[in-house]
């Protein structure tokens, strides 16, 4: 069994059902689909074959904000106001995290992503060449970004750009063609003009993505009117940081001729409905006219002191069901499209491929149970991923052809739920012992 889960071979998927007919998937040792259909078994001599009977295939889910290593901060502060939250419970702990904390935490995040069908995602925190270290060997993709804050002060800023610049050298020089860099100022409210120009200026030179918070709370927009006189997403434009390889996540409070400039600029607008509705932003991200400007628009969790998960099946459901109650219309944000925000868009957003089971496109591959009882009846696969699965649903996983997790098992992972405890337990006490 174990062999499996080694190094990149030829797969086939024997008899899997997708859009209720049943075929065959190859996936060649390159790691893209070779071929699609009845009889795709013959094209290829796989080392590898799963059986697809009773199962479901889908794109592989993509999680396009998210800060992975806050799974350790998971339950230790909710019920809070944002502000409150930030500055009395999470900085104030986070102001204790080691390299080792975050590989810890990420390698936790990325066991709970794989088990709930997620294999791409875009990542913004500290330390995150340990974080790297720790998706490189659980076999994900990922985008990673330091979490760029300067507070408006010169000596903090020119700490935050030497931190990008060395992230960003690391990352090119893993040469995983896996693992991405991108440049992360936090939001408009805590990195000063010139700190967002430099962010915006350094993607364009380094030819990399911009992954940033855009109006999450009413507060940031009336803060921002009152300050510059502009909105939020005007502003990160004049600084250069809305492009199309740009991830504003949240987007919460935008009006509509800021989602016209999103769609202008081609930015990616990550929708994260859990975490809006459990720090109650108190507005939904306006999708009707984000759609309407034709900006892409993705999914994603935010981090696990806000979610309190990462599972993008459950997400689906919240962000369908959060459109359609926000705006008081049933037909918004059906489920199929609601599975093209956690696929095809969240490919898009961060460049790993259509996103699709397509030939040529990269095997990022998810089975689900088709025998469960949140697939019973199938009338509609979609409907029964959006609405009645979670991620206990995902059998198996394979990203880039690489199988992930096979009929729910994933190498190592007591070891990883364990440590994962342990740097818990040992950051919280530190920092009570220094309070
Ligand atoms: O919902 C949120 N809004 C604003 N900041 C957040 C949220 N969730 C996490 N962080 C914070 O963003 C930084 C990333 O580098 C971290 O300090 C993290 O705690
Ligand atoms: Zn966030």
């Amino acid at each position: 069994m174990n062999e499996i889960f080694s190094a990149q071979r030829s797969v086939l998927i024997a008899g899997v059902t997708i859009d209720g007919s049943t075929v065959d998937i190859a996936i060649d040792e390159t790691g893209l689909i070779a071929s699609i259909g009845e009889d795709a078994r013959k094209t290829i001599d796989a080392d590898i074959v799963i059986d697809g009977s009773d199962r479901l295939a889908m794109p592989g889910m993509v999680n396009t904000h998210t800060h992975a290593a806050m799974t350790l901060l998971r339950g230790y502060g909710d019920d809070m106001l944002l502000q409150d939250w930030l500055s009395q419970k999470i900085w104030p702990l986070e102001a204790h995290l080691t390299g080792d904390d975050v590989y810890r935490g990420t390698k936790l995040a990325c066991l709970e992503m794989i088990r709930s069908g997620t294999v791409a995602f875009n990542d913004m925190y500290f330390f995150m060449d340990r974080a790297a270290a720790a998706v490189d060997e659980m076999g994900m993709r990922a985008t990673f970004a330091y979490g760029f804050i300067d507070l408006g002060m010169e000596e903090k800023r020119e700490a935050e750009i030497k931190a990008t610049e060395a992230l960003t050298t690391h990352i090119k020089s893993l040469n995983n063609p896996r693992i991405q860099a991108a440049v992360g100022p936090h939001s408009i409210y805590t990195v000063s003009q010139e700190g967002l120009s430099w962010c915006g200026e350094y993607a364009k030179e380094q030819d990399i993505g911009i992954h940033v918070h855009l109006s999450e709370t009413e507060k940031e927009v009336i803060d921002c009117v009152a300050q510059f006189g502009k909105r939020p997403a005007v502003l990160l434009d004049e600084c250069g940081c809305l492009t199309p390889r740009t991830v504003a996540a949240h987007c919460c409070w935008l009006d509509e001729a800021e989602c016209r400039l999103l769609g202008e600029r081609g930015v990616s607008a990550s929708h994260n409905p859990a975490s809006n509705m459990k720090l109650a932003v108190n507005r939904a991200m306006p999708y009707h006219w984000l759609k309407q400007y034709g900006a892409n628009i993705a999914l994603g969790t935010d981090g696990c002191a806000s979610n309190n998960n990462l599972d993008m099946l459950e997400e689906m459901k919240f962000a369908a069901l959060l459109q359609k109650f926000a705006w008081n219309s049933p037909t918004l944000l059906p489920a199929g499209e609601a599975v093209s925000m956690a696929t095809a868009a969240g490919a898009r957003a961060l460049g790993t491929g259509p996103g699709t089971l397509t030939v040529g496109a990269p095997a990022d591959i998810v089975l689900l149970d088709a025998r469960a009882a949140c697939n019973t009846p199938l009338f509609h696969a979609d409907s029964n991923a959006v609405y009645a699965c979670n991620g206990g649903a995902v059998m198996t996983v394979l990203c880039g052809g690489r199988i992930l997790m096979h009929e729910r098992e994933v190498p190592g992972e007591e070891e990883i739920v364990s440590e994962a405890a342990a740097a818990a337990r040992s950051l919280v006490d530190r920092a009570e012992q220094a309070s």
